[in-house]
């Protein structure tokens, strides 16, 4: 009977490790796709133009400087103001440098969004910005995921959630397997649902560190000079500063704006009072009504 139980047991660990080749092998021939998709497509006209859109945000130029603190250290704060590219660009740099280094198979990015509307509008513009299809459907390394409403796949490598969803995650999950990085957008918003979540990532990352192989890697972004308060809790993490592009402001009163276009109003609008005048003719005065 022992030795039975022996060769099951030798039988069951052989199979085990014969997953794990197996597993290692599937990731490997993804990453490969993955890379041959993307140098295939970096070659296509659309997606040239767009990266010289992308390449014009504030942001690109902390590329670079971005990916190497993230290897360096487990936690970074990004800080950069509206419109800097913070949501549509940093995880995109993420997947990007993963599948140019052929880790593409191994990439799950999970990025929360205070908002669900948010969450589905960045994922459909970060899709258009790749090039692909829309999130969730076949061809999409994008997907979103928010309450009563789900596009994602199972080749999904970067998904937009709510911060409630990445919670309910972690209930389900306390160790967050798979997942590589967790971007946490809008903190200076600090919710209480937001707040919570920075205490289960404290201590997940901490948890992954010691029990898992692979380190879950965070990045904080924050549109305000709230940084070094998150990089504080999170043991001095490095933060990160996107300059802000800054357009030029003229001030105009309403008036001037309506000279300016050749806006009339219409005789029988609202807005437009008559008058009798004591000659008996008509003249038509307009009111521009401010509130
Ligand atoms: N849906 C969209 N359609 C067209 N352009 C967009 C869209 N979403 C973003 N952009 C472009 O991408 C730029 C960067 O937007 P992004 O949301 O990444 O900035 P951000 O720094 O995260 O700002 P915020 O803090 O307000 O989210 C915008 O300035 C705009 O030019």
């Amino acid at each position: 009977m022992k030795e039975l139980i022996s060769c099951w047991g030798k039988k069951a660990i052989g199979l085990i490790i014969c997953a794990r080749e197996r597993l290692d092998y599937n990731t490997q021939n993804e990453s490969s796709r993955l890379r041959l998709e993307h140098e295939n497509k970096m070659r296509t006209k659309k997606y040239q133009e767009m990266l010289k859109n992308r390449a014009a945000l504030p942001i690109a130029s902390l590329r670079g400087d971005m990916l190497r603190l993230l290897k360096e250290n487990n936690v970074l704060v990004v800080c950069g103001d509206t419109g800097s590219g913070k949501t549509t660009q940093v995880p995109q740099f993420i997947l990007d440098e993963m599948i140019e280094s052929g880790c593409g198979g191994l990439c799950n990015i999970v990025c929360t969004q205070p908002r669900r509307i948010a969450a589905i509008s960045v994922a459909e513009r970060v899709s258009d910005e790749r090039c692909e299809p829309a999130p969730g459907s076949n061809g999409s390394l994008v997907g979103y995921h928010v309450r009563l409403d789900n596009a994602r796949n199972e080749n999904t490598k970067l998904l937009f959630c709510t911060t409630g969803i990445l919670l309910r995650k972690i209930v389900g999950d306390e160790t967050l397997t798979g997942i590589t990085h967790i971007i946490v957008d809008e903190v200076h918003e600090r919710s209480l649902l937001g707040d919570f979540l920075l205490v289960v990532l404290k201590n997940l990352i901490e948890k992954r560190s010691v029990e898992s192989s692979s380190p879950l890697k965070v990045v904080l972004m924050s549109a305000t000079v709230d940084s070094n308060l998150f990089s504080g809790y999170f043991g001095n993490c490095p933060v990160i500063t996107a300059e802000g592009r800054m357009h030029p402001v003229t001030t105009y009163f309403l008036e001037d704006i309506y000279e300016s276009t050749g806006y009339h109003l219409a005789s029988d609008s609202p807005a437009a009072v008559r008058y009798e005048v004591s000659s008996g003719k008509k003249v038509l005065e307009t009111c521009f009504l401010l509130y």
